[in-house]
């Protein structure tokens, strides 16, 4: 098939390279003309894993092209996905001027029948709106579908290829038809198409994305009370995790959830109920913890230093808002170091991917190291922000060598606590006395 996918970001450049992958001729389009330039000589511009290997073999199969022309891809494809973002607002709702806008386009350039599938995650609603806007503009037929993604970063090309549902919502059998055609490759397994209407499928989306939030903040809530009471969070998730109804995944207390999609999800979903006089209380309880968690590593580093971080040689490993990305939208990492530079700390960091992101961010503020143990030279402390594999076994005896001072604050409980200790390190994580 002929596929358009507007918007080249983190999901629309999966996308538009997966659906080659299966044999579909797919025209990118993206108003960043740098973006553009970039992709036309054959520059990934994300840091995705194994994204890279599929994007040049589609490439060269002249099966991937890229244009920042919405004519063009009007004009190529059946199928018009948009891939766009959906940033908070003001208020907390999600912003749809680059959705709206896009869609008003779509109805003054459209010539022949289309079907929009929107990717964006968007509230319930959302597709009557995009169906309105390009129908005051065009008498030609078309299709609105809402198809949301529930690809993860650092997991991307897998979620796409492979994903656990995919979940359509229509009432048009034409779209449907067509969706189900073009999403067969990836489905194999007997995952299923869910078929759905339009608003069940734009709240699925958000539904998913806050219960999993709640889900994390819930067992950051459970550690904070271990650290009172004395228990192991760590204990307490493998004895919860191991009741299948419970289920292992996402219980990993921390600094919190980041990215470009749970905090804002969040926050949308929560705005949507107001708007609709309906009061979500857990995902007000869920915001709140969530931007305390973030902070929680900053007390114990107080405490350690009796209140004085005033010259403090600070390391931090780890600054992307997860691992195997080099994403830093709301990461943890940003507010730790925000709070640190309030207190006069000097920052010395390290990540294998985000560096380049936090340095357009925040500039000299900090230090870039050029790896884990570069980054610790002299340093009062390590803090460690993000998961990274190559941090989960480091060697000791180097860090002792180099750190003026032995002490650790783990955001992410990488190590067993008694590892560290017999290594003589003191040592902080979270719910873990
Ligand atoms: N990032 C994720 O992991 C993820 C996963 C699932 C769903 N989503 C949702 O998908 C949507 C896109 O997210 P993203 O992370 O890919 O965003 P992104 O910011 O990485 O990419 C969006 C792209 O759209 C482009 N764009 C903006 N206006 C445009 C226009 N008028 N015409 C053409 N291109 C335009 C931007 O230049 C950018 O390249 C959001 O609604 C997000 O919530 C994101
Ligand atoms: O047990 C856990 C799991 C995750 N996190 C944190 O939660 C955040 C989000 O992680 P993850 O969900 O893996 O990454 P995203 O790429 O943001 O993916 C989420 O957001 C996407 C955008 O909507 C959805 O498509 C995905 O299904 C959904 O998992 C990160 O800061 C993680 O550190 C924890 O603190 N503990």
């Amino acid at each position: 098939m002929n596929i358009t996918v507007v918007g080249s970001g983190y999901v629309g450049l999966v996308t538009g390279t997966c659906l080659a992958e299966t044999g579909n001729n797919v025209l990118c389009i993206d108003i960043d003309e740098n973006k553009i330039h970039k992709m036309k000589n054959g520059e990934v511009p994300i840091y995705e894993p194994h994204l890279d290997i599929l994007f040049h073999r589609n490439i060269k199969a002249n099966r991937l092209n890229f244009s920042t022309s919405l004519q063009e891809g009007l004009d190529h494809g059946e199928i018009i996905f948009l891939a766009l973002p959906t940033p908070e607002d003001e208020d907390g709702s999600a912003d749809l001027k680059y959705v709206l806008g896009v869609a008003e386009d779509i109805g003054k350039k459209i010539t022949e029948y289309k079907i929009i599938v929107d990717k964006s995650t968007v509230p319930v609603g959302t597709a009557e709106k995009v169906e309105a806007v390009i129908g005051k503009h065009t008498n030609i037929e078309f299709d609105v579908v809402s198809n949301p993604e529930f690809l993860r970063e650092g997991f991307a090309v897998d979620d796409f290829l492979k994903p656990e549902r995919i979940v359509i919502g229509s009432s048009s059998e034409r779209a449907i038809e067509k969706m189900k055609k073009l999403y067969k490759p990836y489905v194999r397994s007997g995952n299923p198409i869910i078929v759905m209407d339009e608003k069940s499928a734009e709240l699925t989306k958000y539904a998913a994305n806050a219960f999993l939030a709640t889900k994390i903040t819930f067992m950051n809530e459970i550690a904070n009370y271990c650290e009172r009471v004395g228990a192991d969070v760590d204990k307490v998730r493998i004895g919860m995790g191991t009741d299948s109804r419970i289920g292992k995944r996402f219980l990993f207390p921390g600094i919190g959830y980041g990215g470009s999609c749970f905090p804002k999800d969040v926050k949308a979903l929560h705005k949507s109920g107001k708007d609709s006089n309906y009061d979500f209380k857990i995902l007000d309880a869920v915001i709140d913890v969530n931007q305390k968690q973030k902070l929680a590593l900053i007390p114990k580093i107080e405490n350690y230093f009796n209140n004085s971080l005033s010259d403090k040689k600070i390391a931090i490993w780890g600054l992307a808002f997860k691992p195997e990305t080099d994403d830093i939208r709301e990461a943890p990492s940003l507010e730790i170091i925000n709070e640190l530079l309030e207190n006069n700390c000097k920052i010395t960091a390290f990540d294998p991917e985000a560096m380049p992101n936090v340095e357009k961010k925040i500039g000299n503020k900090i230090a870039y190291a050029n790896d884990m143990y570069d980054a610790v030279k002299d340093a009062d402390a390590l803090i460690i922000c993000t998961e990274w594999s190559i941090f989960r076994t480091p060697n000791f005896d180097k860090l002792k060598g180099l750190m003026a001072n032995q002490t650790i604050f783990d955001g992410r409980n990488l190590y067993e606590v008694n590892d560290v200790l017999a290594e003589n390190f003191e040592y902080f994580s979270i719910g873990r006395l």
